[in-house]
């Protein structure tokens, strides 16, 4: 756990970039630190590994005081990654991540394999480890960035805006590393961004400062979308709050209707009959693996008795959702693409599973409402 009690950081000029901070981030968990430009993230991370020394108040991780150890032996037991990733550019890929390790002491070859071996676990291609960083797109610097905080394995992981510099694509891809990541190895992650949507997707925890540098609320990332504490926060997490909370809500929990689903191999006139049997104007063929391969307008089923509904012009299925890991928003995009007003759920082998209408996804979508206001009446009473 890492402890802030009254910190306060005034720089010589006079600017107070943090104002009586007191905030508790847990261990094992990542914290992320959000606000606009200039509200005293930068600072307050640097005050952890003492790249910036506190005017007022203490930082202490596992319940000590951070000023009572070395800076640089503190620096060493810290991970500690920024945006563009901070290579040394005369040293190798394998080297730069080998950096603390050889620091600590340990053998050449021995600090190599361990960095080997983090290219391993960061995607990283073995070719690529006697490259220089300038030989490198903005991605493979930033896993090799990453790589080179994990090194030595420290407990604490400190990340200043690490994928800002990168394209949206990539970004994700390594949004989705460090969640994946920080599964297996449970670092106390302090996270720093200006990006709600990055904040929300990553954090289990979100400190939103406000200018001045003083913490505007502290919460779980599905509490701070739900009931904002006050007007700073409600802006600053965006007019549709509502709509990304849905990313943080299981599909799991929908219904799914397996009636509509047929096999391409269906007559026609079978078809029609189910067609009309259950009143569905639209029908969701599927391959002999049920994987999706299209929806077919009950009308186009025809009168003649011939050929199976595979052979049909069929329509495109569009986006699923993957029942047991997508949220409620992905299957609510599904479904509002669909042309037939239904969002299709899948199994982690693409296998139909069965499919969501609209009107039920509004229900959810209600719930999910309803689940938020009663947060709100709470944050309400406690405030
Ligand atoms: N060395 C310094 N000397 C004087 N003022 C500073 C110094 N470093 C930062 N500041 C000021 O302190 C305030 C907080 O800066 P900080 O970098 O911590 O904010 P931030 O939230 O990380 O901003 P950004 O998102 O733009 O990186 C700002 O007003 C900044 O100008």
């Amino acid at each position: 756990m890492i402890t802030f009690t009254g910190v306060t950081k005034r720089y010589p000029d006079g600017t107070v970039a943090v104002d009586s901070l007191d905030l508790e981030i847990p261990g094992g968990r990542t914290t992320v630190l959000v606000g606009p430009s200039g509200c005293g993230k930068t600072t307050s991370l640097r005050m952890v590994n003492r790249m910036v020394e506190p005017t007022a108040g203490t930082v202490a991780i596992d319940g000590a005081d951070v000023r009572e150890q070395d800076p640089a032996l503190l620096r060493r037991s810290i991970g500690y990654v920024i945006q563009q990733a901070g290579l040394f550019p005369h040293r190798t890929v394998v080297d730069n991540i080998a950096t603390v390790p050889l620091l600590l002491g340990w053998g050449r070859s021995r600090a190599r394999s361990r960095a080997r071996e983090l290219m391993e676990v960061m995607g990283l291609a073995s070719e690529l480890a006697g490259r220089y960083p300038h030989q490198l797109s903005g991605g493979q610097q930033q896993r090799v960035g990453v790589a080179r905080a994990l090194a030595a394995d420290p407990p604490v992981l400190l990340m200043d805006e690490p994928f800002s510099a990168v394209d949206p694509v990539v970004r994700a891809d390594l949004q989705d590393e460090l969640i994946r990541l920080q599964s297996e190895l449970r670092k106390t992650v302090v996270f720093v961004t200006h990006d709600i949507e990055e904040a929300v997707r990553i954090g289990d925890a979100i400190a939103v400062l406000r200018p001045g540098g003083v913490l505007a609320q502290f919460d779980t990332p599905e509490r701070l979308l739900a009931a904002p504490a006050d007007t700073f926060v409600e802006r600053f997490v965006g007019r549709d709050r509502g709509v990304r909370r849905l990313s943080l809500l299981p599909a799991r929990t929908l219904r799914l209707h397996p009636e509509p689903v047929v096999d391409e191999h269906t007559p026609l006139a079978r078809a029609r009959a189910l067609a009309e049997k259950h009143g569905e104007p639209w029908l969701l063929v599927v391959d002999a693996h049920r994987r999706p391969r299209g929806w077919a307008p009950a009308e186009a089923l025809g009168h003649d008795t011939g050929g199976t509904i595979g052979d049909l012009d069929l329509v495109s299925h569009g986006h699923v959702f993957r029942v047991a890991t997508d949220s409620l928003r992905v299957a609510l995009d599904a479904a509002v693409l669909s042309p037939a007003g239904r969002a299709v759920g899948v199994d982690t082998d693409g296998r139909v599973v069965g499919v969501v209408p609209q009107s039920e996804l509004g229900t959810a979508v209600w719930a999910a409402g309803a689940d938020a206001a009663s947060a709100t009446r709470m944050v309400g009473v406690d405030g």
